[in-house]
């Protein structure tokens, strides 16, 4: 193994630090050496360290007091600092050889979605480091278990994969939130869905459901789903770290970085793996 990352995307609050510290601790667990590189100039402190931390070179609330800026032209300003001081981004993470490096990005989706500091930033660490990387991007359970948030939700992930060109690992974060029955059996379809069902009559005739809406909207969702099946990555792995206990999930999602960062490295494409169907049943019990 050379140098391999894993990057934690998606909207905030989503649950990226805490994959980031379960993805530490498992990996710390099974002896693999392991570190976390914050990439949020705004972050918290967490359970553990940063390695490597933005806020050593700049911090979103020096910006804000001394350029007088708002949090997001604030944070858009400390990316674009860090694009001009790369070297500083080499010296902080080139020295880690044979480990693995765990990004934790920020929850601003349109630092991927619209602005080119986060595609700068790979093919810098690709390029220039040597990094073989994965994208990881959260969801939350409770929110995409409804057709039109799922598809919101799935959109938004397809955009930051045409963006960043990465092996991509769609998941759903905050599985333990889903507990009753039906949300559960819910969850099961939108875990690996037939993306029809996006387009299917739902029972229970949710007003709040796009299939209510105006046809010329059903339309464009049929279209939609097609286009997101055509790109087979209607697929999405499971995520609880609400006890540090249940590593079946953090495992799962290891296993397939682990797959994508190999096939990164030697740029053989792979076919997408299916899904674990013994872990859809459990989630289903
Ligand atoms: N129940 C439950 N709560 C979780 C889980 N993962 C994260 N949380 C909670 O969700 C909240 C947000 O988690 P964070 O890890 O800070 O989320 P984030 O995406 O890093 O947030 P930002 O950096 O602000 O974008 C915290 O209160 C976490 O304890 C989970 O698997 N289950």
């Amino acid at each position: 193994m050379s140098r391999v990352g894993i990057l934690a995307l998606g909207p905030a609050g989503v649950g990226k630090s805490t994959f980031c510290n379960s993805m530490i601790a498992y990996m710390q667990s099974i002896g693999r050496r392991a570190h976390i590189v914050n990439l949020d100039p705004a972050a918290e402190p967490t359970e553990f360290e940063f390695t490597v931390d933005i806020r050593d070179l700049i911090s979103l609330q020096d910006v804000q007091e001394e350029l007088n800026l708002g949090p997001n032209g604030a944070l858009v300003y400390c990316f674009e600092f860090l694009l001009n001081n790369l070297d500083w981004l080499d010296e902080e993470v080139g020295q880690y050889e044979d480990e693995y490096l765990i990004f934790d990005c920020p929850g601003q989706i349109e630092l991927y979605n619209h602005i080119p500091v986060l595609p700068t930033i790979i093919k810098h660490l690709q390029l220039q480091l040597n990094f073989s990387l994965c994208a990881t991007y959260l969801l939350e359970a409770s929110f995409v278990t409804d057709r039109s948030k799922f598809f919101s939700g799935t959109l938004s992930a397809m955009s930051a994969m045409i963006l960043l060109e990465l092996p991509h690992i769609n998941i759903l974060s905050k599985c333990d939130l889903i507990k009753d029955q039906v949300s559960k059996r819910e969850l099961k379809r939108f875990l690996n869905p037939d993306p029809l069902l996006l387009s299917e009559n739902p029972t229970g005739g949710n007003k709040a459901d796009f299939i209510s809406t105006n046809p010329k909207f059903q339309r464009l969702n049929k279209a939609i789903a097609r286009l997101v099946d055509d790109f087979g990555m209607v697929q999405f792995l499971p995520l609880d770290c609400s006890d540090r206990d249940k590593t079946d999930s953090i495992k799962t999602i290891l296993s397939h970085a682990d797959d994508v960062t190999q096939w990164a490295e030697s740029q053989e494409p792979k076919e997408p793996k299916e899904f674990d169907e013994e872990e859809l049943e459990e989630l289903g019990d």
